[in-house]
């Protein structure tokens, strides 16, 4: 396969990130050429995502989320955002199908998820990218290894991947540190490490909470540029984030949480 990320930067340090101009603002919608309305969707194509009045409350706690309604495009790029605890990573928990809707309907890549089989889940978490805020490496594994995992996991031979995972790994910054272990990874080095496992398959559908928390505002740029490649090849992304200086970056929907209520804002 054909690496998405382009020409490696020449060092692998962070700060030698390669050059990306400042200044300008991305659009997603020219990249995914119309693509990217969310809620209406172009002919037969299914949402990779449904919400219908969507209901979410912990045990015996107030509800998260009220009726929340909402579609992700094939091919979309939007950002999700919101005060803390409005609900951004509950959202996103509710994609991922690690915790069920109090109410309303979840369906994602065309099937709702009541009712469905352990196995049936798996295959749907696999078709999706995950950036966790708390970055989950395995912390027996070194970088590399994790990022390789899940192509490991499709069974895929390993020549038939170390180029493009040392090729990511060098894009992020880390291909220096690809064969240390994540206990001795900075929590900026983590969380790279983090997004490149996510990316590597190239998912279907791509879910980051908070991506660039930890790294400075020119990393940031760089890796957001990353996601818009993979949204470019085909990837719906969603990315939760606080940061109003990357969402301005980028002519993209935005999804609003605030007193469990989300609003769109395209
Ligand atoms: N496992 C849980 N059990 C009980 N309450 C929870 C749990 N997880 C989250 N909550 C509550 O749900 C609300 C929404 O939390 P959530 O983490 O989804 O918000 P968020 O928008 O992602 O916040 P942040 O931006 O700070 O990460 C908060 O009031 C939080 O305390």
């Amino acid at each position: 396969m054909k690496p998405i990320w382009g020409t490696p930067p020449r060092p692998s340090r962070a700060n030698h990130l390669g050059t990306i101009r400042d200044n300008i603002r991305w659009s997603v919608r020219a990249l995914s050429a119309g693509k990217n309305t969310g809620s209406l969707l172009s002919g037969a194509e299914e949402p990779v995502v449904r919400f219908e009045s969507v209901g979410m409350r912990y045990g015996l706690g107030p509800e998260v989320l009220s009726d929340v309604s909402f579609e992700i495009a094939p091919h979309s790029f939007q950002f999700l955002t919101g005060p803390s605890g409005a609900g951004k990573t509950t959202l996103l928990r509710l994609i991922l199908l690690s915790v069920k809707p109090t109410r309303g309907l979840v369906s994602v890549f065309g099937e709702e998820v009541s009712g469905i089989s352990n196995e049936a889940l798996t295959g749907l978490r696999r078709r999706m990218g995950v950036v966790f805020q708390d970055f989950r490496l395995l912390d027996h594994l070194t970088t590399y290894e994790n990022v390789a995992l899940p192509l490991r996991v499709q069974e895929r031979a390993e020549a038939s991947y170390r180029a493009e995972v040392v090729e990511l790994l060098r894009w992020v910054g880390l291909g220096e540190r690809m064969h240390v272990l994540p206990p001795l990874l900075s929590g900026g080095e983590k969380q790279r490490a983090a997004i490149a496992r996510a990316l590597i398959a190239r998912p279907e559908l791509l879910l980051a909470d908070e991506p660039t928390g930890n790294v400075d505002p020119s990393l940031a740029r760089r890796l957001l540029r990353l996601f818009m490649e993979l949204n470019r090849l085909g990837t719906s992304v969603l990315i939760a984030t606080h940061d109003y200086g990357l969402m301005d970056l980028v002519d993209a929907r935005r999804m609003v949480l605030g007193e469990g209520r989300l609003r769109i804002e395209n």
